[in-house]
């Protein structure tokens, strides 16, 4: 039986052709390098590591496959200002329309409004997508190993490099974290929800932390709501979180994301 995340690599496909068709890979690319070089989003991760603080990416994430509606957010960008004020350390744009609701035009309109770097998130599986990224001003683009072999995220990790981009590898298993750690981005993620059976548990980085060395900057994702929740994997050495729906759903986000930067 088909996964959710196998539908979703299904439609990706189809997305990747029609998007060649409507626009040539070398427009793409001079619109790219005609843009101001990108923010940097691994610096910046790294950079709040070091000094032992948590790095917060904050997501926009209007709905999801596991989740249904989160938040049906009129304008995305008054949701990133609470992220910047809060103290949020880089910006995440959920740019898949189908089953996250998000859109392109939200990552723009999110990367305008805020000084600190943006990654596009979405599912990568060609390297027209990752133009079209950074042709949109994106500073980070994510590569998830389950749905990429080895060689396959290598030449998208590549391409993204040649145009400055950071990039974030997540992982869900030994095995996948074992191929992004094979590559050259110091940004780790492990990600907690098992995106084919849609369950999320925190256990699944405090058990693949051990794996990642100290040159990496370990980035717990999905499933963080408390305070108690990084308290917990901060004892993994995770020092980077991805949090998006209990921060879509807070009725103070400012605040929210501060309690969640602070917590030691
Ligand atoms: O909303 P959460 O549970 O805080 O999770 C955020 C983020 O980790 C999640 O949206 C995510 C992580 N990796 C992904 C890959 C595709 C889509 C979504 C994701």
């Amino acid at each position: 039986m088909k996964t959710a995340l196998d539908k979703i690599i299904d439609y990706k496909r189809e997305e990747v052709a029609s998007l060649k068709i409507k626009l040539s890979a070398s427009t793409l690319h001079s619109d790219a390098l005609r843009r101001t070089p990108p923010r940097g989003f691994a610096q910046q991760m790294l950079s709040i590591a070091k000094t032992d603080e948590n790095a917060l990416i904050c997501e926009i994430k209007r709905k999801s496959p596991s989740a249904g509606n989160i938040n049906t957010l009129k304008n995305p960008i008054l949701a990133a200002q609470s992220y910047v004020d809060g103290g949020a350390a880089c910006i995440s744009v959920l740019t898949d329309g189908p089953s996250f609701g998000g859109s392109l035009e939200d990552m723009i309109a999110v990367r305008d409004a805020v000084s600190i770097p943006v990654l596009r998130k979405d599912f990568m599986i060609d390297e027209i997508q990752i133009l079209e990224a950074r042709a949109a001003g994106a500073d980070a683009i994510l590569l998830i190993m389950s749905v990429l072999d080895k060689e396959h995220a290598l030449s998208l990790h590549q391409c993204a490099e040649d145009l400055g981009m950071s990039i974030l590898l997540e992982a869900h298993n030994e095995a996948e974290l074992e191929q992004a750690l094979s590559l050259p981005s110091p940004l780790v993620g492990v990600n907690n929800r098992d995106l084919k059976r849609m369950v999320t548990e925190l256990e699944t980085t405090e058990r693949l932390s051990s794996m990642v060395p100290t040159d990496k900057l370990l980035i717990s994702e999905s499933g963080i709501k408390t305070t108690e929740d990084i308290h917990r994997l901060r004892k993994t050495g995770a020092r980077g979180f991805l949090i998006g729906e209990s921060l879509m759903k807070s009725e103070d986000i400012v605040k929210s994301v501060r309690e969640l930067r602070d917590i030691k």
